[in-house]
Formats: C-alpha cells, structure tokens, sequence
C-alpha cells in the first residue's frame, strides 16, 4: 500500500472529516464477497446431506424452507413455510432493521434467513469475514511487547459481545516470536514503552503477515503505540523508527507528556457515541489527506490538542486506553460488523457499560476554550 509522500504539515492536513465514504458506503474490498440480495447466512458446522431436512444451524437448501439462524437471547422465530408467502415482506429502498427479511442492494441482518423466493442456486456467498467462513476471528497482535492499561480487555469485549449475539468467535493472542497469522478478521494492537513498540514495529515489518491480512480487507484497531507503528515512522527512546505504512499518519514528540482523560466528538460517519479513553503518551501523530481523524478533541491532547485517533477503510487507531472497547462498546460492534458484513446486530444490555461512560466522561474536564 502506498502513502502519499507529499504530507501536509502537522496542523494543516488531514484535520477534517474528509471525502472518505461512510460505513455502509464503503467501496468494495477486492477479494472480498459483498452482501446482498440472494445471500444466505453464514454456514455453521457440516452441510447440510442430500435428502434430509437441514440440521439446527444449518443453511437452507434451495427448495426447502430456510430455518432461522437462533439469535443468542432472542426466542427462534418461526421458520417460513414452503409455498407460503413470507411473513414480511422486504420494503425496496428501506435500511435494513433487525427482525426483517434481507431487502435488495441491503446488507443483511445477523440472524436473519433469506427471504423466501430469494434463495438462488449458485447465488452470492454468505456475508463473511477476511477468515472466509463464519467464525469471526480475532487476534491479539503481541501481547507480550504492546499490553498497557487493561488492553487484553478489547479482546474481551470483542469476544463477548459477539457470543452475545450468536456468533461464533476464535481469540489468538500472537507472540512476537511466532508468525502472525493472515486468516483474522479483526487484529487488536495494543500499547507500549518505547524499546517494545521499535521491537515490534521491526518484527511486524520482517513478518509482513498483518500487510498481507489487510490487504485481504481484515480490520485494525489499534491503541497509542500500536497507533503510532501503523504509520510511516514513530519516535521511540529519541530514534526515529520505521513504521508498519498501513496509514497515511506520522509521530514525532511533543514538549510535554500527554496523561489523563481522554474524550472527544466521533467523525459523524461512523455513527459513534463520543469517545472516552485513557490517554500516556510522549508522542505526537500527524495526518496525511488519505485518513481521517476518528474524532475531535474536547478533553487531553490526542493527536495534537485538535484531533483524536484515525481511520481508513477498516483501519482504525486511538489513544485512547481504558481498556478502549470497554469504555467504548460501539466501536466493538462496529468492528463485528465490519468483520461479519451485517449491517445491523442485535443489541445487547449496556448498563455496566453506561455507568463506565457517564461516570469517566463527568469526571473529564473540559479543555480550555
Ligand atoms: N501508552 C503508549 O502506548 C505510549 C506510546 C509511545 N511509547 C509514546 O509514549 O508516545
């Protein structure tokens, strides 16, 4: 992947919202299957045999009817009947809601069957992850180099809040002495002191496995130094170090350490809740015209005072600690849904969730005016 060499100077590029298309708009990933009308849902376990009724959690069989896909928490729903009419039909043009038949052109619904009429032979695959089945697939890049503040807590969260939903979910934590693997649909980088981030900056770039994972449209979230090695260089114990170029981002030091809360007002097209986090950092990151800023700053420094975090595609950094996808579960769906190809998941009791968010981002103090 290429970055631009002509960035702007810290301040003046990449400080906007940008041309990049919202989630949902996003331009296809070569190589990857885009949901649609037609799909089935993802397979679970052995194909169905020839001849017999589809087994509990199996995908429908053209010419018989589909079953539903059990929703963790939700009751089954009742399967449509062969020859009947759907209960619902799909309205054109409407977003895609939970508890409604896939619509044409939407991405469908996690636990949703195919509408009937809509099975065709030989039709799309199922909406899947980068993995290429159902199982999403999560790994935890170098744990032993880059864990600060309650990071393994992201991989945590991501894993519950998808079996909250049913779907099935596979955490790898990979040592930086062993080879990343490529097949993950979302890999979790977590924080570091400066000596381990050069190390694993260097072992990323000599492995070369997540360049390959992205490039197969895996998803990205990484925290402060893992941030910082995403991009083109990073200073580390006064050394300028060579970074992963997954994103058009750069990091140098500020005069003063940047400690305390964190929060901020999410980029509007990803259609997040305001950021809380937990910010250490020495360094300061500047953005080129090919990310965006995840958000902008109302408490600590982030990036620079200004702006917070970046994204492109399915890349997405922060300072933000705490662990960042306990404080933030949005962001965890976000990442599930990138990583599954649905639109829209089931919701999930927030309550814990919520205390955390209204008691950190009370306790924030607003930065000057
Ligand atoms: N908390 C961190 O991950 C720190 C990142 C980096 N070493 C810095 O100080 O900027």
């Amino acid at each position: 992947m290429s970055i631009n060499p002509e960035w702007s100077a810290p301040g003046q590029g990449g400080q906007s919202w940008g041309d990049q298309p919202a989630y949902g708009q996003q331009p296809p990933v070569q190589g990857q299957p885009q949901p649609g009308y037609g799909q089935q849902p993802p397979a679970y376990g052995q194909p169905p045999v020839h001849g017999q009724p589809p087994a509990y959690g199996q995908p429908p069989v053209y010419g018989q009817p589909p079953q539903q896909q059990p929703v963790y928490g939700q009751p089954p729903q009742q399967a449509p009947v062969y020859g009947q009419p759907p209960q619902q039909a799909p309205v054109y043009g409407q977003p895609p809601v939970y508890g409604q038949p896939p619509v044409h052109g939407q991405p469908p619904v996690y636990g949703q069957p195919p509408a009937q009429g809509q099975q065709q032979p030989g039709g799309q695959p199922a909406p899947q992850g980068a993995g290429g089945d159902s199982v999403v697939r999560v790994v935890w890049v170098y744990p032993d180099l880059l864990s600060t503040y309650g990071d393994r807590g992201n991989m945590l969260i991501l894993a519950k809040r998808a079996q909250q939903r049913g779907i099935p979910v596979e955490t790898i934590e990979v040592r930086s002495d062993q080879p990343l693997p490529t097949h993950a649909d979302v890999y979790l980088i977590g924080g570091g002191e400066d000596g381990p981030q050069a190390l694993a900056a260097q072992r990323l770039n000599a492995d070369g496995g997540l360049h390959r994972a992205v490039n197969q449209g895996a998803a990205v979230f990484a925290v402060c130094a893992g941030y910082q090695l995403l991009g083109t260089s990073f200073f580390a114990k006064g050394a300028k170090c060579q970074g992963l170029e997954l994103i058009d981002i750069y990091s140098d030091r500020g005069e003063t350490r940047a400690v305390g809360e964190l929060a901020g007002d999410v980029d509007p097209r990803l259609g997040l809740p305001r950021l809380t986090g937990f910010e250490n950092h020495g360094g300061r990151t500047h953005l080129g015209p090919t990310v965006s800023p995840l958000a902008r700053v109302s408490v600590g420094i982030g990036n620079d005072g200004q702006t917070e975090g970046a994204w492109r595609g399915k890349i997405l950094g922060t300072y933000s600690h705490g662990p960042a996808l306990a404080r933030n579960p949005a962001i965890a769906d976000l990442l599930l849904r990138w990583a599954t190809g649905y639109d829209t998941l089931p919701p999930v009791d927030d309550t814990w969730h919520d205390h955390l968010r209204n008691e950190r981002l009370t306790a924030a103090r607003p930065n000057p005016a």
